[in-house]
């Protein structure tokens, strides 16, 4: 939730721990972000990547030397064209100067999209939907998504992550939401 210093834990994250370290949003999902990150995703503004990352940059202090971009299965990617959380790694690369690798994650079963789903039908959406690809190129990484809502698809990316051997894990997105 909403917290008004980077620093802070809000009540939700003190009584059930995230799993992951560090969780850097632009803001909250409010205006202009839904209509921005909405045109991001769906309309091909890809290059709102480059803003948005400028902005998520400055308030990223000690970033991850290794940026994971959430991967699409092909289907959707397909589908849409390209992976936004991609575009977004690739800029935010540029601006904190580290790497994106983008084969580690991958996805192994095509799910709906979370988004219209509720808490619990988001959890078993996700089972076994995602793997890891060969080894962590560092202890410390940092998951690139768009939106968080539930934290359901990079908690299950953290699960991976922690046994395959990543020490700290950051999170970088540009809205964290609640479930409407
Ligand atoms: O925190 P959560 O509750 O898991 O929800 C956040 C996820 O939901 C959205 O993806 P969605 O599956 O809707 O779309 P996409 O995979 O087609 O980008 C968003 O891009 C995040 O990946």
């Amino acid at each position: 939730m909403p917290v008004p210093t980077p620093q802070t834990r809000c009540g939700v994250c003190l009584s059930h721990p995230p799993a992951w370290d560090r969780l850097v949003a632009i803001s909250a999902y409010e205006d202009p972000l839904p209509q921005l990150i909405h045109a991001f995703k769906y309309q091909q503004a890809f290059e709102l990547a480059i803003p948005f990352a400028r902005q998520l940059s400055e308030r990223i202090h000690s970033p991850a030397p290794v940026l994971l971009p959430v991967p699409l299965h092909w289907r959707r990617r397909w589908q849409r064209g390209y992976n936004q959380s991609m575009h977004l790694a690739w800029a935010l690369a540029d601006y904190l100067d580290t790497h994106v690798v983008d084969n580690v994650l991958a996805r192994s079963r095509h799910t709906a999209p979370q988004q219209g789903l509720s808490r619990q039908a988001r959890l078993s959406n996700l089972k076994n939907a995602f793997a890891i690809n060969g080894e962590l190129p560092s202890s410390h990484v940092a998951i690139v998504d768009d939106v968080v809502t539930t934290g359901q698809t990079v908690s299950q990316l953290c699960r991976l992550l922690r046994r395959a051997g990543a020490e700290t894990i950051d999170v970088y997105c540009l809205a964290r939401t609640d479930l409407p």
